[in-house]
């Protein structure tokens, strides 16, 4: 009875499901004086029920959920089951391998040592079953793996499956396992781990699994067999030709040997009295015989033997095993490096990779390496991107996969390549732990680096549309065709990323910068480089032009372009929030300062009569910051060199944040208030002296500076600055009152007017009409609250 209770214990302490039915009359191991009692049982399993004595277990919602989207699916590419559970078989491969690599008994002898896959048919009995040698499964690992997924997100995905129906993303998200449902009404994993006995899992996709320990079945020493109980209308799985096509087809790139028990026609001798000829075969044996006999008349004194068919079964190894990264780059064609990608990302998508870098690196360190840049971004790429480990390479050490999880090869920006490492300069022997810390590392991380970024610049460069030639925009030829438009596909999926490593990545901050992409005040809804920025730039013009803010559309017409525009200068529109943090970083580029138009510090040119202005308006720009110093937020007021049509902007001092970085700070739930105050840039309002409504104003002031109405529109005209320099109003109540009244006076209404008084009587009237419409409301919600607990009783 150990058994019994060591199994209840486990599957109590390791996950949470709960157990359908107490165990009833087990049949434990070692007991059973009757093992052919036990072998009938199982060969008696009907399709209708699991096995009665096993211990059964539901699986968690989302996997019923999900189980029961692939088990109606009329998913139309039923073919991927195999290429997942050839994924998962290839997974427990590398495990082991990896582990034997510190303690080499692990792998034990003869055949157990054989690391490979094996398929299997029975066509009689209609069971398609794939077996590995990999690391197996414990108890506990088969109740938690195959009854319960650990990913965040689940829910989200198993809605998303149901709703399109896209049962390629299956493979992305970890959960493959399942997809033999979509061939299968009854599973059967049977698991061996080094580290407890053989067990079989069972479901037949109806919410709930079994799990027995195995005492009929063939030892399998270690490793995994699935045994998949075909539906009738997925015969097709049990024809050789089909599962060799697949396999060629997805598993090409697993790294170990897949062999088929294959059936074989061989021609065999046999002397021919020893076999009973058909009709026909008596024939044909005698139409050669007599061919024999004018060829050769000594034949008739040889002993007399026959060619028979017949049909035998071997291995038939299905996949080339020799690594693609262990190829000569020229000898590899784009079809496979594409192959490639797919079985790599788990992307099996139609979209091809949008480019690929393969090399090896030699000196100190040496590897090989193949980065992808995937033609769509995850779904989650920047999802909590600074806490998660994301890395897309697997690692190898002389052709042994180590890990996937490695997030020390590349910085999280460029995690969204996809791609390996495989590398003759790390230890094979020692712990993940210990290979984190290994120095050869750094140099591999900084030449994949170097590489990625390369890689990337080489999209720019091939595609025709980037190209500031005209001719070689419009040449046509069908290589640069395909290559059209990939760099903006690259920069719509991957162009935050880009910008990340700017803020990041101060070594690499240049060659990145080269990568921006942007659209500009001159660019036309076309993107453009910082490369062609300077080359359009006005001569005697020193500065890269920019500015900030939530849109194209609003950037377009804002007050602080309308020099720059009249001057004919090109500005830099960022509209993406991450810009905001991104421009922190990024200084210069090529020796040219970044100049953010709504600040201080803009220079056009200087004008002789700058002077005289600054002279001219000195009363008015004095008088204005007196006035509104103490209850706006205004630090100084100067005259403008950017205005044309609008009579005042207010500018952001040089360090402190723009209007936009303040607008992006407050819209955030977890802002800092305090932290703001303290970041905010200093606020000056510079008016255009060319303006009417500015030289009014000063008219006004040098006549009467105590003009109490006088103050009141200065300070609404500094409010409608604001506004419209994007900064948000503090108190826009107090805003709107004033233009009101302007539109007051505007109207020749006095200002004294007062609002009419609306008559009592109704509002008692209606207000009572109010209470009881609402004391009747509230009663029928009563009612269909007491109803709804009534039916949950
Ligand atoms: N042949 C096997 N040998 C050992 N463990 C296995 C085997 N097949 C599945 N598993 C275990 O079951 C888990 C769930 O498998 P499933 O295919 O659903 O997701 P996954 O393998 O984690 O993700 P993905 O499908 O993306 O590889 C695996 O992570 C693995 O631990």
């Amino acid at each position: 009875r150990k058994f019994e209770a060591n199994a209840e214990s486990d599957s109590e302490e390791v996950v949470d499901l709960p157990k359908v039915e107490e165990k009833i009359g087990a049949v434990p191991s070692g007991l059973s004086t009757d093992s052919d009692v036990v072998k009938r049982e199982a060969e008696s399993i009907s399709k209708k029920s699991l096995r009665s004595n096993a211990e059964k277990f539901e699986f968690q919602a989302e996997v019923s959920r999900l189980m029961d989207i692939i088990i109606n699916s009329l998913y139309s590419n039923k073919d991927i089951f195999l290429r997942e559970l050839i994924s998962n078989a290839s997974d427990a491969l590398d495990k082991i391998r990896f582990l034997s690599l510190t303690d080499k008994e692990i792998l034990g002898e003869g055949d157990n040592a054989k690391l490979e896959i094996q398929i299997k048919l029975d066509k009689e009995k209609k069971i398609l079953s794939i077996r590995d040698r990999g690391i197996g499964m414990t108890k506990e690992d088969l109740i938690k793996n195959l009854g319960t997924i650990a990913k965040s997100g689940t829910s989200s995905f198993v809605e998303k499956m149901q709703k399109t129906g896209d049962l390629n993303l299956i493979g992305q998200f970890g959960v493959g396992f399942y997809s033999v449902y979509l061939v299968a009404d009854y599973v059967e994993v049977i698991s061996k781990h080094n580290d407890d006995i053989q067990y079989v899992w069972e479901s037949k996709a109806d919410g709930a699994f079994a799990i027995s320990e195995d005492t009929w079945n063939e030892p399998l020493g270690r490793g995994t067999e699935i045994r998949i109980h075909l539906r009738d209308e997925a015969g097709e799985y049990l024809e050789e030709f089909k599962l060799k096509e697949l396999v060629k087809r997805y598993s090409e790139f697993i790294n170990f040997p897949i062999n088929l028990w294959a059936s074989k026609e061989v021609d065999v001798e046999v002397p021919a009295d020893e076999v009973e000829p058909s009709e026909e075969e008596e024939d044909e044996s005698s139409k050669a015989s007599s061919e024999e006999e004018s060829e050769d008349e000594d034949a008739e004194k040889k002993p007399k033997t026959k060619t028979v068919k017949e049909t035998t079964y071997e291995w038939e190894l299905l996949n080339d095993v020799k690594a693609i990264w262990l190829r000569n780059p020229k000898d590899v064609t784009d079809e496979e490096y594409s192959k490639f990608y797919h079985s790599l990302a788990k992307d099996f998508s139609d979209e091809k990779p949008v480019t690929w870098s393969h090399f090896t690196a030699e000196g100190d360190v040496e590897f090989r390496a193949v980065l992808f840049v995937p033609p769509k971004a995850p779904h989650d790429l920047y999802e909590s991107y600074y806490n998660a480990n994301k890395s897309n390479l697997k690692l190898y050490v002389r052709r042994v996969f180590i890990s996937d999880e490695f997030d020390e090869l590349l910085p999280k920006y460029l995690s969204f390549l996809q791609g390996l490492v495989d590398s003759d300069s790390l230890p094979l022997n020692v712990s993940r732990e210990m290979l984190q810390q290994h120095s050869s590392l750094k140099t591999i991380k900084k030449k994949l680096i170097r590489k990625a970024l390369d890689m990337i610049r080489r999209i720019a460069e091939e595609d025709p549309d980037e190209s500031n030639d005209k001719d070689k925009k419009e040449e046509v030829s069908s290589d640069n065709e395909e290559k059209r438009g990939q760099y903006s596909k690259f920069w719509k999926e991957f162009g935050k990323s880009i910008k990340l490593g700017i803020i990041e990545d101060a070594t690499n901050r240049n060659r990145l910068a080269k990568l921006l992409r942007f659209e500009t005040s001159k660019s036309e809804g076309k993107l453009t480089s910082l490369d062609q920025y300077i080359s359009r730039m006005k001569s005697g013009q020193k500065d890269i032009f920019y500015i900030t803010g939530a849109s194209k559309e609003q950037l377009e017409n804002s007050p602080f372009l309308e020099q720059l525009k009249k001057k004919n200068y090109e500005v830099i529109f960022f509209t993406d929030p991450v810009d905001e943090y991104l421009m922190q970083y990024l200084m210069d580029y090529e020796d040219k300062k970044f100049q953010n138009v709504s600040k201080e510090g803009l220079k056009l040119g200087k004008s002789s009569k700058d002077k005289e202005l600054k002279e001219s308006f000195k009363d008015l720009t004095k008088w204005w910051k007196k006035s509104l110093a103490a209850s706006e937020n205004l630090d100084d007021v100067k005259i403008s060199n950017r205005l044309d049509n609008t009579p005042c902007v207010v500018v952001t001092s040089k360090f402190g944040w723009s209007a936009n970085m303040e607008r992006i700070m407050q819209s955030q739930t977890l802002s800092n208030t305090a932290s703001q105050a303290y970041m905010r840039g200093k606020r000056v309002l510079e008016i255009n002296p060319r303006h009417p409504i500015i030289k009014e104003l000063r008219d006004r002031v040098v006549n009467n500076p105590e003009d109490e109405s006088v103050k009141q529109t200065a300070q609404l005209i500094y409010q409608t600055a604001l506004f419209e320099s994007g900064f948000i109003l503090n108190d826009p109540k107090e805003f709107a009152s004033r233009i009101y009244d302007s539109v007051k006076s505007s109207l020749d209404i006095n200002p004294e007017a007062t609002v009419e008084e609306e008559d009592e009587t109704e509002e008692v009237e209606s207000e009572e009409s109010d209470a009881k419409e609402a004391a009747s409301t509230s009663k029928a919600e009563a009612a269909n609250d007491a109803a709804d607990v009534k039916d949950e009783l």
